[in-house]
């Protein structure tokens, strides 16, 4: 659980997010209330729920890379939906489920990562001598060596030891051995909605049945490396403690992301769609006011999982919501529309800004590509102006642009080893002019 407090937080974000100040304080206290609340007493921890939040503001704007910055900086789970989807032909009521199951699914990837980064140097020191095994038979190995804790140097003969040595440096990466790779038995099973946990039983049963099998495989040392290192990693690992740590990291971290909530703003009175739409609120009720939900991993409350939800309410109103749901997203942050300002802010100053993508990706080529202040004021005009003479899609419209702008030295980098190129507002009006103010090929184009 992240230690940082409310400032750290917004500092953090201030790394890879323009502006949007208020939007940043909120999900900051966000999770420092989550922090709060872990400190208190059992009884009463179980009574605080999180403040759910609406962000509101138009699109590109930023609402979800807050979020996701927000989930990693706090090494929590984040899924990202969006709510019309739910409205679609051949939806389920069931199916709003399938968020938290989602969730669970990336709660378990993000549990088994961390505990594989733990394990990794044992894992590697395990393969390393299994590959020895591979190249030199040892005399009195062990039956199960790779078991075996005693350190191999300690029994080490020389000509392993020079081996060893080359194995490290890379010598005998092409050379072949022989292996016994664990093979997975993939059985998926497809369970009905609400059914996870005998899928996953019955799963578990398939693989009893079938054995742990193995096949030997001639493989080149660089590609049985990795192999190798993941089975080592996996025996290591204790299966039931990550889906344990992992169902926790869900219920109590897990950061649930639904998009466009304004779309499904319509009150039933409306007519129409209004009444499916009405009907998907209904739904994700239970889950932002606290259910249980069975997923393959077992079931899993939603009573502390943060929700954002987010839209433009441009037609529709928050007070459009069925007030339940109004109530349960106690925390409302507006965004604001990005100024020419911001735009030339966003394209220098993040963490990852497009400029800097841009002058690494091609430098890998050897061209060197400098960006004069001139041109990223003028690259900042251009996608404003675009912005406002068709779609206004926000900071999506500066990797349009730039994707356009530096097409041609993208397309010809490869054999340009060794060139410059200075993108100045000369460079940027040569090469976009003419599509700027074609309104009809902008809309295509930019
Ligand atoms: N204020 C900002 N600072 C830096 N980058 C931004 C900012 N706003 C948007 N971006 C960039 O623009 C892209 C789209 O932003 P984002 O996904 O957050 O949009 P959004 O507001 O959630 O819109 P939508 O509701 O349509 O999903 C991202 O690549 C993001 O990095």
């Amino acid at each position: 659980m992240s230690e940082l407090t409310p400032r750290e937080i917004v500092n953090e974000l201030d790394r890879f997010i323009i502006g949007q100040h208020d939007a940043k304080r909120a999900v900051a206290i966000a999770l420092r209330n989550r922090w709060r609340r872990m400190q208190l007493e059992p009884a009463l921890r179980e009574e605080v729920t999180p403040k759910n939040i609406l962000m509101i503001g138009p699109t590109g704007v930023g609402k979800t890379e807050i979020a996701r910055r927000l989930a990693t900086l706090a090494n929590a789970p984040f899924v990202k939906v969006e709510a019309t989807k739910f409205t679609e032909v051949g939806y389920v009521g069931k199916d709003v489920e399938s968020i938290v199951r989602d969730l669970a699914d990336v709660a378990y990837k993000l549990t088994r990562e961390q505990a594989m980064k733990r394990v990794r140097t044992q894992a590697e020191d395990r393969a390393e001598d299994r590959i020895l095994d591979a190249l030199l038979p040892r005399r009195q190995a062990p039956s199960d060596w790779s078991h075996d804790p005693t350190p191999a140097s300690s029994i080490e003969s020389d000509t392993r030891q020079k081996l060893r040595k080359q194995l490290r440096e890379g010598a005998l990466d092409d050379r072949e051995i022989e292996l016994d790779v664990n093979m997975n038995v993939g059985v998926e099973i497809m369970s009905p909605p609400g059914m996870e946990e005998m899928g996953q039983q019955l799963r578990q049963m398939f693989q009893n049945l079938g054995g742990a099998k193995t096949q030997k495989r001639k493989l080149a040392i660089k590609a049985a490396r990795p192999l190798l290192i993941e089975e080592e990693a996996s025996r290591l690992l204790n299966e039931e403690e990550i889906r344990a740590l992992a169902m926790e990291a869900a219920e109590q971290n897990g950061i649930v992301f639904i998009d466009e909530i304004d779309k499904i703003a319509q009150r039933s009175e409306w007519g129409g769609a209004g009444v499916s739409r009405e009907g998907v609120q209904r739904d994700l009720l239970p889950l932002v006011e606290g259910s249980t939900v069975s997923t393959k991993y077992g079931p899993i409350k939603t009573d502390h999982m943060l929700f954002i939800a987010s839209g433009a309410f441009s037609l529709a109103k928050p007070s459009d919501l069925i007030p339940e749901l109004q109530g349960r997203l106690p925390i409302r942050v507006e965004l604001s529309a990005l100024s020419v300002d911001d735009f030339k802010r966003i394209l220098r100053e993040p963490h990852n800004a497009l400029t800097k993508q841009y002058v690494a990706l091609l430098g890998t080529e050897g061209v060197t590509l400098t960006f004069e202040e001139s041109g990223i004021d003028r690259l900042a005009e251009v996608a404003f102006q675009v912005n406002e003479r068709t779609e206004n899609i926000g900071a999506r419209r500066l990797h349009t642009v730039m994707e356009r702008l530096l097409e041609k030295i993208s397309y010809e980098a490869a054999d340009k080893n060794g060139e410059n190129y200075q993108i100045s507002a000369e460079y940027v009006d040569k090469n976009l002019g003419s599509l700027v103010s074609d309104e009809d090929l902008s809309r295509y184009i930019l």
